[in-house]
């Protein structure tokens, strides 16, 4: 036989192998014909079956799709992801974000507790706050002129945190009223002790190790726990009246009748002027930083506080890893609706874990901080702020995976920007190429203009970009703005599932 004729063989004889049913064998008998007919009906059978269900899975993940929106909160660390996202409750799931309130006063009470006690520690001489990379000039958020602290993650009260990472002050002792102060208010190392224990204490020991970032925060009420499921339903009511072994509640009701009892102390250490003095001194403004609450210190300390969603969203939590929130919508235009959200830590230590998370959203939703202008990254001190913010822009343009996903960019953090205009910081002096006048709008639109600029320059293909500046501590400017996100998203996923 020809090479030809063998091919030709062997191809005919994968032709009857492959062929299905096979082809009857030659010498069959009766018997044998009916056993093979039942062996292939039940084959086609099972085939079918399988078929079915892949397909219905199919449709599953289609009307899914179609019934849930998926959306990536993106940006650095402290562009205000998880504040939008919790605008974003107040807005469309108010109850569930109400369900929340005893996990927000933790968080709001850590916040103040550890403002407390770095005030403490930086007037007692324990500790002086580093030097600035930029010589004398402060930055408050990032300058790091603020004595380190653990995070939640690392229960050790403020204290202690200190040792290993600060000079000792030259200051000669402390004053007598700071010693006063410090005997009165002893007490809130304990509060800080069970309300970190309580905040980290899933996950506490995983996280850790891998988060070096937020465990050298250098910030005086920074507070940050593992994401995704655990501390929220941990500080709701219903989820431990189940559990007898836990002394949650007695800890954390102690921990409320110790601020309680401590009020007057904390709210007269903050009118201090001595205090006041001490701290203008040292270069520290806490009252810009996130999580500020000592100005609202007797209202928070009471023992009946009750968080309002003003104070909710200026809790600062720094997120570690990725939190996905289901939001099933309670307002009547959107009800049964779901909203998926993806919160991510924005640190450089947490930014890996973002990719994953590319191809699978209707959405981007990135964050900007416009008041990052002055300010330097808290993990790297040697970075602006506000280049760093275009330089991920840049790179959430270039991805490939996000090529053809809605975009929408939020100018953010736009009255702490014009407060710093106003007080006299030029914008000039840190960026370089900006030649407008020194004043919010200006300084918007040459943000806004750059931005778009870089879009469309760094993205693979033509694709929908939305800008808005916002403030996110302000729900009702916020809100007019998320109504025009959830068009803009909606009117889009309508074009996408062929229903427009
Ligand atoms: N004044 C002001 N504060 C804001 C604004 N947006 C957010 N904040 C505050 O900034 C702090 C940080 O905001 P977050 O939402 O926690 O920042 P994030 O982007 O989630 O940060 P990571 O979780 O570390 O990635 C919080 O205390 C917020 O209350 C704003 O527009 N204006
Ligand atoms: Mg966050």
């Amino acid at each position: 036989m020809s090479l030809k004729g063998k091919a030709s063989a062997n191809s005919s004889a994968k032709h009857i192998e492959n062929h299905w049913p096979p082809y009857p064998p030659p010498k069959e008998t009766d018997l044998d014909k009916a056993l093979r007919v039942e062996e292939e009906r039940e084959a086609r059978r099972v085939s079918d079956a399988i078929d079915r269900e892949l397909e219905s899975e199919r449709q599953a993940v289609r009307r899914r799709q179609k019934e849930e929106t998926r959306l990536l909160l993106l940006g650095q660390s402290e562009s205000g992801k998880s504040t939008m996202l919790k605008n974003f409750q107040l807005a469309f799931t108010p109850k569930a974000l109400q369900a929340e309130s005893d996990a927000w006063r933790a968080v709001i009470h850590l916040n103040l507790v550890r403002s407390v006690n770095f005030i403490i520690d930086l007037l007692s001489n324990t500790v002086a706050p580093h030097s600035t990379p930029y010589g004398s000039s402060y930055h408050p958020h990032g300058s790091g002129r603020t004595p380190q602290h653990s995070n939640a993650g690392d229960t050790s009260p403020t204290v202690t945190s200190f040792t290993h990472h600060h000079r000792m002050s030259a200051t000669p002792q402390p004053s007598a009223e700071i010693r006063r102060y410090k005997l009165a208010l002893s007490p809130l190392r304990q509060v800080e002790m069970i309300l970190a224990k309580q905040l980290s204490v899933h996950d506490a020991g995983s996280s850790r190790g891998s988060i070096p970032n937020a465990l050298s925060s250098g910030r005086a009420s920074e507070v940050s726990v593992r994401g995704g499921r655990g501390w929220k339903s941990l500080l709701r009511r219903r989820a431990y009246e189940d559990l007898p072994t836990t002394n949650y509640p007695e800890e954390l009701e102690n921990a409320r009748q110790i601020l309680d009892a401590c009020r007057a102390d904390i709210v007269s250490l903050w009118a201090s002027s001595s205090v006041q003095l001490g701290l203008s001194e040292e270069g520290v403004a806490l009252q810009e930083q996130s999580g500020f609450f000592l100005d609202q210190a007797e209202r928070i300390a009471d023992i009946e506080y009750e968080p309002t969603f003003d104070d909710i969203l200026k809790a600062r939590l720094q997120t570690i890893g990725v939190e996905e929130h289901r939001l099933v919508m309670e307002t009547a235009a959107e009800t049964g609706q779901q909203w998926v959200f993806y919160d991510v830590g924005g640190a450089r230590g947490q930014r890996a874990s973002w990719v994953p998370f590319f191809d699978d959203v209707n959405a981007i939703i990135f964050l900007c901080s416009t008041a990052g202008f002055n300010e330097v990254l808290l993990e790297d001190r040697t970075v602006n702020r506000l280049l760093d913010s275009f330089n991920l822009w840049k790179t959430v343009c270039t991805s490939k995976l996000l090529g053809s996903t809605q975009f929408i960019l939020l100018l953010n953090k736009t009255d702490i920007l014009e407060a710093r205009l106003k007080s006299g910081i030029q914008f000039s002096s840190y960026v370089k190429s900006y030649k407008e006048g020194n004043d919010l709008p200006h300084v918007i639109e040459y943000l806004r203009k750059k931005f778009i600029a870089m879009h469309h320059h760094h993205s693979p293909q033509p694709r929908q970009l939305h800008v808005h500046s916002t403030c996110a501590v302000d729900i009702d400017t916020t809100l007019a703005v998320l109504m025009r996100i959830r068009d803009a998203i909606l009117v889009t996923n309508l074009i996408a599932t062929d229903m427009l």
